[in-house]
């Protein structure tokens, strides 16, 4: 028998298509603009949309996702995550453990788990999670973390060990996300940064080539996962 075929999430650039973050934008269209500059992995994170407007949002934003060939996860909430057809979910404390989002969903979708530490991303594998999300890795004013910011060095030396693919999140930005690749980090998750941009499109490909420019520089001297 075939084994399930789960998507692999795509190295690099991670954007957050999120309603808090320049709330007058309408989220299909902030994830019009992340497509087109060729976003691969889109998390749908809704925290002031309403229930019916957030399916609708979802199943919107997941087809467009899958027209241009990108993996759309959502935030949260795993019945969106079905109902929309989404690739997987990510979850954290507040949410549905990890294996119960894996029960509902399935083998075939991905599931990411937040994390603060080496001890929940071993956790977080033994719990069926796909990659874990962690941070803060820099100070961020879109979301209160009650978690200390880890800096650069806090975060490599968990990227290091990780039983899991790590994306790094939290005050992520043109500025920085080259170094944060070059830990050898599987992806760095931006919102602010690029949702605040004039064009979306250009930001995320001016993100997406310094992720690739300082993860070439991480294989180069042996730090890649
Ligand atoms: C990639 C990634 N990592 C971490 C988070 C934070 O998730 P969570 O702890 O559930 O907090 P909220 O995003 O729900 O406020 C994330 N969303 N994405
Ligand atoms: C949603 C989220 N979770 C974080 C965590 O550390 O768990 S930091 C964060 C905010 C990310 O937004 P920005 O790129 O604007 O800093
Ligand atoms: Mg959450």
């Amino acid at each position: 028998m075939n084994a399930p075929a789960r998507p692999s999430l795509p190295r690099g650039l991670y954007v957050l298509c999120d309603d808090t973050v320049r709330p007058e934008l309408p989220l299909r269209e902030k994830a019009a603009g992340l497509l087109a500059g060729g976003a691969r992995v889109v998390q749908l994170r809704m925290k002031r949309t309403p229930l019916r407007e957030a399916l609708a949002a979802a199943r919107e934003v997941v087809a467009a996702c899958r027209r241009a060939g990108a993996v759309c996860l959502v935030n949260d909430r795993v019945d969106l995550a079905l109902l929309s057809g989404a690739h997987g979910v990510h979850v954290g404390d507040e949410d549905l453990p990890a294996e119960e989002a894996r029960a509902l969903l399935g083998p075939e979708a991905l599931v990411g788990v937040t994390v603060r530490g080496l001890e929940d991303a071993k956790a977080a594998r033994a719990a069926g999670a796909d990659y874990v999300g962690l941070g803060p890795v820099f100070g961020t004013t879109t979301k209160q973390v009650n978690a200390p910011v880890l800096g650069l060095g806090g975060f490599a030396a968990v990227v290091r060990t990780s039983p899991l693919p790590v994306v790094g999140i939290g005050g992520v930005k043109l500025e920085n996300i080259a170094e944060l690749a070059a830990t050898g980090a599987h992806g760095g998750a931006v919102a602010s940064d690029v949702l605040l941009a004039e064009d979306l499109a250009e930001r995320v490909r001016r993100l997406s080539a310094a992720f690739d420019r300082g993860a070439q520089g991480a294989s180069l001297v042996g730090g890649d996962v």
